[in-house]
């Protein structure tokens, strides 16, 4: 009688692509959350009620009310009985405007009313960074990487999905609440709190971060590994995506920044039970694996040692992919934070299209990132794909930041670019870390890169932030600010492109040196 071969359940196509769409999809849902308030810059840094009109132009609700109560007296009709309170979707407004030097009469239908935070420029980066915070000052990114290699992937990833879940709903909180002048931490407290919630869902999803890619390696190693890698961060590019595309409609429909907000946290919801189900399909792995290593007498693998992570901390091309992990994400997470408002100011978007030009570069890495993964997989070359990507962000910052060529259309051609590049590199790096680092040390290593990663992830935006507040901000006679020059931001984020191109160049000649095999093919003929 033949007797049954034990296999592992990862061995089952089905069973491993299916592990990989459901954690896939807790990550998703944390990427909407990540980015759910960069478009949202404009509204959060104006004070008071905007009011947004059928045409697609928008206007301060104070503003508008004395326009029509100006045009009211000039005209000769009877007071308006009008306040900013008394704004409403429907409502037309009759007043009159410099059109060409010449004084014209416009009438113009309310689309919707949103409230204003009035938060500085600079408190909008603190705020942005705030992601980063725990992780980067109380070390709990690199924490979060000895507890996964310790405590494994079931209870590393239900505590960091829970924590994002927490996190969500402390910044909703933050942002549905006026706390008139009160403050925290010798900040406004609205900002402060926002910013707490945000730093611990920054925390969780880091945390399932590294999880989420200890699981893919676990499930696909010697097998479709950058494919994999590649179509998790293609699903979590749509959640960032649909983020930067619905966030600004469902805040001015609600007339609230925190709506959706309050819509990431339902949706975390969800992604914190399908870790769960995760889980389940985690455990029967297990099983299998031992049932495997059983019957073929291997050795039990040796755990997680404090000790292993010398060996992580001598590697010269482990510290060549944090550098350019550090360099190349601080080119492009913290640009997204800012790029709806550039859109606004630079290329004269109208605010309720800004957000589609920034999604359109997730939009385009949802394909290109599993193309580029699978042929890293089929023909290798991954130090020179970072390369690559490395020169398109610098080329796309300097772009940014030409005073000249200000149309919507360049800047759509120039995101598309930038979709490529934040697709090269991704899809190259994540999958380049195994050939560097063993198994059993991978969870503090991808922790170690997000650590430094983090760094940029949190002091870029603050950075960017009084960077706009302090040398971009125009402003008339009177203080009132008038529109904003990104020369000076954009020249920086191209400071990190160039570093990142440096940095690659670097790692490609250290793989030549110590042969890790990152321009050869991951899958086994
Ligand atoms: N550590 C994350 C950073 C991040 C930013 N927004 C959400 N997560 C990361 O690098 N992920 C890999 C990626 O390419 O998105």
């Amino acid at each position: 009688m033949k007797e049954k071969i034990q296999k592992k359940l990862s061995d089952s196509k089905a069973a491993r692509w299916t592990a990989l769409f459901i954690v896939s999809f807790t990550m998703m849902c944390g990427y909407f959350l990540t980015d759910v308030m960069s478009p949202l810059e404009n509204l959060l840094t104006t004070k008071g009620k905007v009011v947004y009109f059928t045409d697609d132009t928008s206007m301060p609700a104070d503003t508008l009310v004395a326009k029509v109560r100006l045009f009211s007296a000039a005209n000769m009709l009877s007071e308006p009985d009008l306040t900013v309170e008394k704004l409403g979707a429907g409502a037309k407004m009759q007043y009159q405007e410099q059109v060409n030097g010449q004084q014209v009469t416009v009438e113009k239908t309310i689309s919707s009313v949103a409230r204003g935070e009035g938060w500085s420029s600079t408190e909008y980066g603190f705020f942005s960074g705030a992601y980063g915070l725990i992780n980067v000052f109380l070390l709990m990114l690199f924490f979060g990487g000895v507890i996964l290699d310790k405590m494994g992937i079931r209870f590393t990833g239900t505590m960091s999905s829970g924590l994002m879940l927490v996190g969500a709903l402390i910044k909703w909180y933050a942002l549905s609440t006026d706390f008139g002048d009160a403050q925290l931490f010798g900040m406004n407290m609205q900002v402060a709190l926002a910013s707490v919630g945000f730093a611990i869902f920054g925390m969780g999803a880091e945390i399932t971060g590294i999880t989420v890619s200890k699981v893919i390696v676990k499930w696909f190693a010697g097998k479709e590994l950058a494919l994999a890698m590649g179509l998790q961060v293609a699903m979590a590019r749509i959640g960032t995506a649909l983020a930067l595309a619905v966030s600004l409609p469902v805040a001015r429909m609600m007339g609230n920044v925190s709506y959706p907000v309050l819509f990431g946290a339902i949706v975390l919801c969800t992604g914190f039970v399908s870790y769960l189900v995760y889980c389940m399909m985690d455990r029967k792995e297990d099983a299998s694996a031992e049932a495997v290593r059983m019957e073929s007498g291997q050795e039990k693998e040796e755990g997680f040692k404090m000790s292993d992570l010398k060996q992580i901390f001598c590697s010269r091309g482990f510290w060549l992919i944090n550098l350019l992990c550090l360099m190349f994400y601080a080119g492009v997470f913290p640009f997204l934070k800012f790029a709806t408002k550039l859109m606004i100011y630079k290329y004269d978007v109208p605010e309720s299209f800004a957000g589609l030009i920034p999604a359109l570069l997730p939009f385009g890495t949802i394909l290109l990132t599993p193309v580029f993964g699978s042929l890293y997989d089929r023909i290798g070359r991954g130090a020179t794909l970072m390369i690559i990507g490395s020169f398109m962000l610098t080329a796309v910052h300097v772009l940014f930041a030409l005073p000249v060529m200000n149309y919507w259309w360049f800047a759509v051609v120039v995101m598309i670019v930038l979709g490529i590049a934040f697709s090269l590199v991704p899809s190259a790096m994540w999958p380049s870390v195994p050939k560097i680092i063993p198994m059993k040390q991978l969870g503090s290593a991808y922790a170690i890169i997000f650590y430094i990663q983090n760094i940029g992830l949190t002091t870029v935006p603050w950075l960017i932030g009084w960077v706009i507040e302090h040398f971009a901000t125009l402003r008339n006679e009177a203080g009132v600010i008038t529109g904003y020059d990104y020369t000076a931001p954009m020249v920086i984020f191209a400071i990190f492109g160039v570093c990142a191109i440096v940095i690659a160049m670097l790692l490609r000649a250290e793989d030549a040196k110590k042969h890790y095999g990152l321009e050869e093919a991951n899958m086994k003929k």
